[in-house]
């Protein structure tokens, strides 16, 4: 059998860069912990000496404007943008070129986000760290986010703690009968539900529905 060997090299791929990018991707519900899991990321990569970044939506504006926040309080100061074409803009080539690892938050509001992570991390050589929810109060795919998983290294998906019955949580449930998909918001307007809890949920407002619709 004749091995293959490619005339590509990878330097010429990634424009230079010794090392190729990598993409991880961490998928769940609200409260599962994937802002806590993408902090303890960035902060490890920190201390291993690299340099790191931190990007979140500029429409997230619920605990901090300019840091990433848990839902239990932890803290990274970051860059709120709009799109995610901005950073390198804003950063300018020189910093942005100094950066090895980028952590985004809330990713699944951004419409860029397939092809930023594609240049970042195919062109740039960066290591993407990327945290957002795989699926909306009504379970539907939620933005870009499942459009990265045929980029990513890996892809964890965490779940929370069903706030009916401490099973596991892997939907999120809204409180309100707001029906559009963008509602940003923490307890306040969303819980963790695991499917038994978001099924009986689903019924019940099925059930409510065809009683008001009879009267
Ligand atoms: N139902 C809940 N309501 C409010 N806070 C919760 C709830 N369940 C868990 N938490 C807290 O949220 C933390 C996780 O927050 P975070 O990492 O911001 O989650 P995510 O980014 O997945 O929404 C947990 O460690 C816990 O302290
Ligand atoms: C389910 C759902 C959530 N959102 C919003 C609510 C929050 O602002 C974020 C999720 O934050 P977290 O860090 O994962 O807790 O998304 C929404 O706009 N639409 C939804 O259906």
């Amino acid at each position: 059998m004749t091995a293959f060997k490619s005339s590509v090299s990878l330097s010429s791929i990634n424009g230079g860069h010794a090392k190729a990018g990598e993409v991880h991707v961490i998928i769940g519900p609200m409260f599962a912990g994937k802002t806590t899991g993408l902090l303890r990321r960035i902060k490890s990569e920190s201390s291993s000496g690299r340099t790191v970044a931190m990007i979140k939506s500029s429409k997230d504006t619920r605990y901090a404007k300019d840091s990433v926040v848990t839902h239990d309080g932890l803290k990274f100061p970051c860059w709120a943008l709009p799109d995610l074409a901005s950073f390198q803009h804003k950063l300018g080539d020189v910093e942005y070129q100094k950066i090895d690892v980028i952590g985004i938050d809330e990713a699944q509001i951004f419409e860029d986000l397939y092809d930023f992570c594609c240049k970042a991390a195919d062109h740039d050589g960066k290591t993407i760290i990327v945290a957002g929810l795989d699926g909306d109060y009504m379970r539907r795919s939620f933005g870009s986010m499942l459009d990265v998983i045929p980029l990513a290294d890996t892809v964890t998906k965490l779940t929370a703690r069903c706030e009916l019955c401490g099973g596991r949580a892997f939907f999120t449930w809204r409180k309100t009968s707001e029906t559009k998909t963008e509602l940003i918001g923490g307890s306040d307007l969303y819980m963790p539900v695991c499917r038994q809890h978001y099924v009986s949920g689903e019924s019940a407002i099925e059930s409510t529905r065809t009683v008001l619709e009879s009267l």
